[in-house]
């Protein structure tokens, strides 16, 4: 049977989907750690969206970059995460907190790809055994 979704994942273009996060980290608001983080996804109908961290002077209360993404998911029409990079303003790879790993999960499942320093692997591998809305009662 033909496949609905957009989303190949043979298909990704990982250098470009990295390039979209360095660049969504200029934006990051940091002036607490300094640190700039920016992740880019690919949605499973194909559009690309981005996040960048947001901090705030009452420090526990800063977003991470995968908390302004997943806003963008939602703002921008909704879908599942297929296929994600997260990097620092300087090109670093950085692998989201564990805070985050739940934060994709929701929207990306046990399917999501995520660029890792082991390769590009599934949320099994970066969150297994994830607690998730199947755990709950119906
Ligand atoms: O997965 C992560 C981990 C950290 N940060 C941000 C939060 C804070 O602004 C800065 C330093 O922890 O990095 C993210 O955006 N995503």
């Amino acid at each position: 049977m033909e496949s609905t979704s957009a989303f190949d994942p043979a298909g990704v273009d990982w250098e470009a989907l990295r390039a979209l996060a360095v660049e969504a980290a200029q934006l990051a608001y940091c002036p607490y750690s300094g640190l700039q983080v920016g992740v880019a996804a690919i949605v499973d109908d194909g559009r690309i969206i981005t996040g960048c961290n947001i901090e705030n002077a009452s420090y526990g209360l800063g977003l991470c970059a995968e908390c302004t993404l997943v806003g963008q998911l939602r703002m921008t029409g909704g879908g599942r995460l297929a296929a994600l990079a997260c990097r620092s303003g300087t090109g670093e790879l950085l692998m989201p907190c564990g805070r985050c790993r739940q934060v994709i999960y929701e929207f990306g499942g046990p399917d999501l790809l995520v660029d890792t320093p082991s390769g590009i692997q599934p949320m099994t591998w970066v969150l297994p055994d994830a607690f998730g809305p199947e755990h709950l009662p119906a």
